[in-house]
């Protein structure tokens, strides 16, 4: 576990100044991830050991439940505030986590919670102190590995099919739009700026 940081989500160089075959291959990296995490027959928990932007919020909405630690970290899907958007299976995602409404405001603002806000919505099931975030994931595990697995992973698969058995339709499709999508010039402009500024900020 890195400290104060579980995912900075999709690595934007990966899609800044690429060829089309390269954003497709990450792209197709990125749903085969995606397929298998979500549609896991394992008990999946997320130890959200600090920021959880864009790609890593999506990360952890893929587990069955999500412990993040308490402090001055965020977690969202903030893909409008660098000028991107957020695909459709991360948007279905964040429904089946957090409901319609919550999701469409989350989204359109591209709002990135606190840990006690996204405990409120439904976003992370349970915060915990920094050191304690393995523990508290370790004892809910401990609760979920006592369900007949059969059972829970049927249940697990009648929840999440309908999204697995949607991506897996319009994968080429989707590759198709990420790449159109990212390769255009003014989407091509806002992502070299907001590279710009991550550096700034460090700096
Ligand atoms: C129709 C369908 C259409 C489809 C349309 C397209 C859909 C795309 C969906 C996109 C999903 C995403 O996940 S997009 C990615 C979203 N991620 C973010 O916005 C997070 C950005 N990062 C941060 O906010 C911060 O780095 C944070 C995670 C809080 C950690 O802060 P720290 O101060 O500890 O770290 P920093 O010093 O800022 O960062 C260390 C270095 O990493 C770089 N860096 C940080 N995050 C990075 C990132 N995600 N990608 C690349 N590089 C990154 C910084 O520039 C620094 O580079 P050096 O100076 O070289 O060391």
């Amino acid at each position: 576990m890195v400290p104060n940081i579980f995912s900075a989500g999709l690595d934007i160089t990966e899609f800044y100044q690429k060829k089309p075959e390269e954003t497709d291959a990450f792209w197709r990296t990125l749903q085969d991830v995606f397929l298998r995490l979500y549609g896991s027959k394992l008990v999946t928990i997320a130890a959200i050991s600090g920021h959880s932007p864009a790609g890593g919020c999506l990360l952890a909405m893929a587990c069955d439940y999500r412990v993040m630690a308490t402090g001055k970290y965020t977690i969202g899907l903030n893909e409008t505030l660098l000028g991107i958007i957020a695909p459709f299976w991360f948007i279905e995602t964040m429904k089946n986590t957090i409901g319609h409404r919550e999701t469409e405001k989350s989204l359109q603002l591209g709002k990135l919670y606190s840990p006690e806000q996204a405990e409120n919505i439904g976003l992370v099931d349970q915060i915990c102190p920094p050191d304690d975030v393995l523990g508290c994931a370790r004892k809910e595990m401990v609760k979920w590995l006592k369900i007949p697995d059969h059972a829970r992973i049927l249940t697990k698969q009648l929840m999440r099919n309908e999204l697995i058995n949607n991506l897996s339709s319009k994968r080429k499709e989707d590759i198709y739009n990420f790449t159109s999508f990212v390769q255009k010039d003014s989407i091509q402009r806002s992502l070299g700026l907001y590279l710009e500024s991550l550096k700034k900020k460090k700096s």
